[in-house]
């Protein structure tokens, strides 16, 4: 892979550089509340600039359906990029229309702009090659050269990540590089017992990559939200936690696995559960209940795990080689359902292993529960991208910045 360092032997000065980033954070209304991914690829950005390019940069921010959406706008990520880099950086109200023609026509050499959220176009995110083409023809013609550094969206087969790299000259940025780098030293050289700890709420994207874990994982502590399916597969009811109904026959068969392969896989035992989700904004007092992982009543949500999971997890990492977590324990967002979050991030810093947090919430989980992130071993920006790498897949994203 080139890097943005063999970009500027060649000269950067004036060209118009691409950045596609990842700066998909987490929102309350208007603010962010962890800004983790925009101080990570900041430094790309600002070595650009100083290079002299003009820089227009990229990313996508939650789930839009396509189209324009308020509530995922990028503007307070490129306000505080602006902060980040002690400079103005300007805001296209658009992806590819008149106002992100004009701003990257308008870009004086070290400028900085951002796009608006590159999911308002059906065409980033499409299944057909050709949708996905005719954008990423779009988001070609305003720049000369593209920068791949959102290593969070590297397993995204999308227009701004995968198409994007082969229609223009190419570097991957800084943070794919460390990212890369790290990573990969998890599927070379494990100090083993190599724990993994899965939590989180994208239930399907992540039961899939349990499957070549049980290959390179000594155990796996599964919690969070795709705990439920696992304990539905054993038999038990979840009521009305998250589920995914369709893959219950998968977990059943994982679990089979990781016995036959000797693979500690171990489940909650214990969750705190309510009538309903609690309140993120007001954060009201949600008076959870503790009940035992079999016992979940039917009108209620598991949203958390429970003590006695917590001090089990806490055993199980404590003589850890390695750890690689992906995924909050529980609805970390609301003070009532942090405790078993806080116990696993404690429980990865009293072992001696060498420890891998990856994910945009899992970070961002680790600095809003008070933890110094630089007392892990690595805090990975990609969630998904991680497990994915990890898995040994090829990552659309990486493969095309390698062509
Ligand atoms: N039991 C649960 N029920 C519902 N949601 C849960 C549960 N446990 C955790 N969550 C939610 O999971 C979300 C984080 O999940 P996600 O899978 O996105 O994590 P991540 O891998 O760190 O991030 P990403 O993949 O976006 O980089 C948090 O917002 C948290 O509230
Ligand atoms: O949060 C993430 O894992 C990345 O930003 C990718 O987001 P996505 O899962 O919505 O594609």
């Amino acid at each position: 892979m080139k890097t943005i360092d063999d970009l500027a032997t060649e000269g950067v000065a004036g060209k118009r550089v691409f950045v596609r980033a990842d700066l998909n954070v987490p929102l309350d209304g208007t603010e962010i509340t962890d800004d983790g991914r925009i101080r990570a690829v900041a430094p790309t950005i600002a070595k650009l600039a100083e290079l002299g390019a003009k820089v227009i940069v990229a990313s996508h921010l939650g789930r839009p359906k396509g189209a324009p959406d308020p509530a995922f706008s990028l503007a307070p990520a490129a306000t505080r990029l602006g902060e980040l880099l002690g400079k103005d950086v300007a805001f296209a109200t658009d992806t590819v229309g008149e106002s992100a023609q004009a701003v990257a026509a308008g870009l004086a050499d070290g400028q900085v702009a951002v796009l608006e959220n590159l999911r308002f176009n059906a065409g980033e995110t499409s299944k057909d090659d050709a949708e996905r083409g005719a954008f990423a023809d779009q988001l070609a013609a305003l720049a000369d050269l593209y920068v791949g550094d959102g290593f969070g969206a590297v397993h995204r087969q999308h227009a701004s990540v995968y198409d994007l790299p082969k229609r223009l000259p190419h570097a991957a940025g800084d943070l794919i590089a460390t990212e890369v780098g790290v990573l990969k030293k998890l599927t070379e050289d494990v100090r083993r017992p190599y724990v993994v700890v899965l939590g989180g709420a994208k239930v399907s994207d992540k039961l899939a990559v349990i499957d070549q874990l049980l290959e390179k994982a000594d155990r796996i502590l599964v919690g969070g939200g795709m705990a439920y399916t696992f304990l539905k597969a054993k038999g038990h009811e979840v009521g009305i936690s998250l589920l995914q109904e369709d893959q219950v026959p998968a977990c059943l068969e994982y679990l089979a696995r990781a016995e036959k392969r000797g693979v500690e896989f171990v489940l909650p035992v214990d969750v705190l559960v309510s009538p309903e989700f609690p309140d993120l904004k007001g954060k009201t007092p949600a008076n959870p209940t503790t009940v035992a992982a079999d016992a979940i009543p039917a009108d209620q949500e598991g949203l958390d795990i429970g003590p006695k999971t917590r001090e089990l997890y806490a055993e199980m990492l404590a003589d850890a080689g390695t750890v690689f977590w992906n995924g909050p324990m529980g609805v970390f967002e609301h003070p009532d359902y942090a405790g078993g979050t806080k116990a696993v991030a404690q429980g990865l810093l009293n072992s001696k292993a060498f420890t891998v947090v990856g994910g945009g919430d899992s970070a961002a989980a680790v600095r809003l529960l008070g933890f110094d992130e630089n007392a892990f071993g690595h805090i990975s920006t990609g969630g998904g991208a991680s497990l994915e790498y990890l898995e040994g897949k090829t990552l659309p994203g990486l493969a095309a910045l390698e062509d």
